[in-house]
C-alpha cells in the first residue's frame, strides 16, 4: 500500500495537530475525550466519520465510545454500543496486530464493512489505527471512514500517538475525579444534538428515558405528538443509536399517497402485476430489511392496507404485488401519529388488533408548552446552527426576546420555533436578537378573528414578505423581482409593516 499525505506534514496541518493536542491535554471533562478524539480525527483525515473503539474491560471486545461526522457533528453514544462480529474482526486486526489497516476500494474488498453507519455515498475508503501503548489502561481503535477513494495509511503516524495521548488524559481524568453517581435506566439515554433531542426540562428527559429502554429492544414503537414535537426526529435516534444503525433508515408517510400506491410503495410489485409494471420493484419493507421503517402519519393509513401491514408484523413476511409467495424480512417497524388511534379505534376507522400491536411501545412527545425551560435552549441552538449554515458570526440573545418567546405558545411545536428563529437570525442585523426581529403575533386567534378584512391582509402579505426574504437570504433586490414588484415598492412595504430592514451592505 503506498504512504499517503501527511508524510511530510504541511505548517497548517502541524498547527491544527497541535491544536488538537493541546485542546485534549486542557479538556477537563473525561467524557468528552473520546468525541474530541473522534472530531480531530476528522479533521485531520479530511474524513466523513470517525469513531471510537475502546475495548471492553469485561473482555467483551470493542465497544463504540464516540462518534463524528463532518456534516453532523458529534453524536454524544456514550461507551456501550457493540459491534458485529464482522467489524469486531476488522477492529480487532488492526488492534491484534498492532498496525493501522487501511483499505482502498471498500466495495470490492473482503471486508464486511456493514458495521459503519452509511453515509450519503458508500464508503470508499478506510483507515483503522490501533491505539494501544504501555502506559494506557484501555485500548482502542480510531476508524475514520470517507467516500472518495484515498490512501489514508500516511495519517496513522499522527493519529495513532493522537489517539494515546487522548486515551492517556481519559486516564488522568478518571483518576482525578470522583465517582458519577449512577443514574439507573439512563445507560442508554442519548442527547444527540445533531438529532435535536436537546432540551433539560422533566417531560424530555421521560422521553430520553423510554428512548434509552426500548433502543436495543426489536419492539415496535408508537410515536405520538402534535405536529412538529420531533416525532421523525425521535425515530431517527432510535434508529441510529441501536443495533440496526448500519442499515437502512426510511421513511413512508402514510397520509401522502392513494391507497393503491401506498401499497405497491411498500410492499413492491412484480413485472405484470398491473399495466406500466414493466420490471420488478423492491417495495420499502425490502430497502429497509435489516434497518428500520418509520410509517408516518400511521392513522391515515387505508384500512385494507392496515390488515396488510399487521400480516407483516405478525409473520415478518411480504408478499408484493402479482407476487405468488411471500418472502421473509426484517423490519424495525416504528409508527408516528398526530392523531389519537385510540380514539380512532373506538370509532371504527382504525383496526384494534393492529393498534395494539403497533403500541407495544408508546412514546408520547411533548408539546413544546409543556417543556419547561427546553423553548430557551432550543432557540440558542437554532439561532446557532443557523448562524452556522448562513456562514455569519453567532449571535446573542436578549433577555426580553427569550422571554417572548417563552411565554408563546408555539402551535406548530419545534418546527415553528425552528423557523421563527431562523427568521430571527436572518432579521437581525447587529448580533442581537431583540423581540421585534421575532415577529410574533400580536393578536392572539381569539383576538384575529375580530381583525379587519385591511389588517387580516397585512397579517398575510406580512408573512409572505418574510418568507421570501428569508429564502432570498435577505437579498431585497432578488426578493423584489421574485415577487414581480419593484425594489421601491418592496423597501416601502417592509416599513410600512414594520418588517425590520437594518443595514444590509450593498442593500437598502
Ligand atoms: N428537538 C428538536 N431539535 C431540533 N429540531 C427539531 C426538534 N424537534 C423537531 N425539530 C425540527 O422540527 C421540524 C419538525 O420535526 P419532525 O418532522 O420530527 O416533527 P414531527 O412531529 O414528525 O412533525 P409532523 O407530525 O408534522 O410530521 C424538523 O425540521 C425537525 O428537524
Amino acid at each position: 500500500m503506498m504512504r499517503a499525505a501527511p508524510l511530510s506534514p504541511s505548517p497548517d496541518y502541524t498547527e491544527q495537530l497541535v491544536q488538537w493536542l493541546l485542546r485534549l491535554g486542557l479538556d477537563s471533562d473525561r467524557a468528552s475525550v473520546p468525541g474530541n478524539l473522534a472530531q480531530a480525527a476528522v479533521q485531520l483525515s479530511q474524513c466523513t466519520l470517525s469513531q471510537v473503539y475502546l475495548s471492553d474491560e469485561a473482555g467483551h471486545g470493542l465497544l463504540l465510545a464516540a462518534e463524528y461526522r463532518r456534516e453532523e457533528g458529534p453524536w454524544d453514544i456514550g461507551v456501550g454500543t457493540g459491534v458485529d462480529q464482522q467489524g469486531q474482526q476488522l477492529l480487532q486486526f488492526a488492534l491484534e496486530h498492532q498496525r493501522p489497516l487501511s483499505i482502498r476500494g471498500l466495495q470490492d474488498s473482503i471486508y464486511d464493512t456493514a458495521f459503519i453507519p452509511r453515509g450519503l455515498a458508500p464508503w470508499q475508503s478506510l483507515l483503522c489505527v490501533p491505539i494501544t501503548h504501555q502506559h494506557l489502561p484501555a485500548r482502542g481503535v480510531l476508524l475514520c471512514v470517507t467516500e472518495h477513494s484515498r490512501d489514508l495509511l500516511g495519517y496513522a503516524t499522527t493519529l495513532g500517538p493522537l489517539g494515546a495521548f487522548a486515551l492517556r488524559q481519559r486516564a488522568l481524568l478518571q483518576d482525578a475525579s470522583p465517582p458519577s453517581p449512577a443514574r439507573p435506566g439512563l445507560a442508554r439515554v442519548l442527547r444527540p444534538a445533531g438529532l435535536g433531542l436537546i432540551g433539560n426540562s422533566a417531560a424530555m428527559d421521560e422521553t430520553c428515558r423510554l428512548i434509552g429502554k426500548v433502543l436495543d429492544s426489536t419492539y415496535t414503537v408508537l410515536l405520538r405528538g402534535e405536529t412538529g414535537t420531533g416525532k421523525e426526529v425521535v425515530a431517527r435516534a432510535i434508529h441510529a443509536m441501536g443495533p440496526r444503525r448500519s442499515r437502512a433508515f426510511v421513511v413512508q408517510n402514510c397520509a401522502a399517497f392513494p391507497e393503491g400506491l401506498l401499497e405497491s410503495e411498500l410492499f413492491g410489485y412484480r413485472k405484470g402485476a398491473f399495466t406500466g409494471a414493466d420490471r420488478d420493484r423492491p417495495g420499502l419493507f425490502d430497502t429497509a430489511d435489516g434497518g428500520t421503517l418509520l410509517l408516518d402519519e400511521i392513522g391515515d393509513m387505508p384500512m385494507s392496507l392496515q390488515a396488510k401491514l399487521l400480516r407483516v408484523l405478525q409473520e415478518g413476511e411480504i408478499r408484493p404485488l402479482g407476487a405468488s409467495t411471500a418472502h421473509k424480512v426484517n423490519v424495525r417497524i416504528i409508527a408516528a401519529t398526530h392523531r389519537d388511534l385510540g380514539a380512532m379505534v373506538a370509532q371504527g376507522s382504525f383496526r384494534e388488533d393492529l393498534y395494539y400491536r403497533l403500541a407495544q411501545f408508546p412514546i408520547e412527545l411533548p408539546a413544546l408548552r409543556q417543556r419547561e425551560g427546553d423553548v430557551r435552549a432550543l432557540a440558542r441552538h437554532f439561532a446557532g446552527k443557523a448562524c452556522a449554515a448562513q456562514g455569519r458570526a453567532p449571535v446573542s440573545w436578549s433577555n426580553q426576546a427569550l422571554d417572548q418567546l417563552s411565554s408563546h405558545s408555539f402551535p406548530g411545536n419545534v418546527r415553528e420555533l425552528k423557523c421563527l428563529v431562523e427568521r430571527a437570525v436572518l432579521l437581525c442585523d447587529d448580533g442581537v436578537i431583540l423581540p421585534q426581529h421575532l415577529l410574533l403575533p400580536l393578536a392572539s386567534p381569539a383576538q384575529a378573528s375580530d381583525a379587519t378584512l385591511r389588517q387580516r391582509l397585512e397579517r398575510v402579505e406580512r408573512g409572505l414578505l418574510i418568507d421570501c426574504l428569508h429564502k432570498n437570504r435577505g437579498n431585497r433586490t432578488r426578493t423584489a423581482r421574485e415577487l414581480g414588484v419593484a425594489r421601491r415598492t418592496l423597501l416601502y412595504r417592509l416599513a410600512r409593516l414594520n418588517i425590520p430592514c437594518g443595514d444590509v451592505k450593498g442593500e437598502c
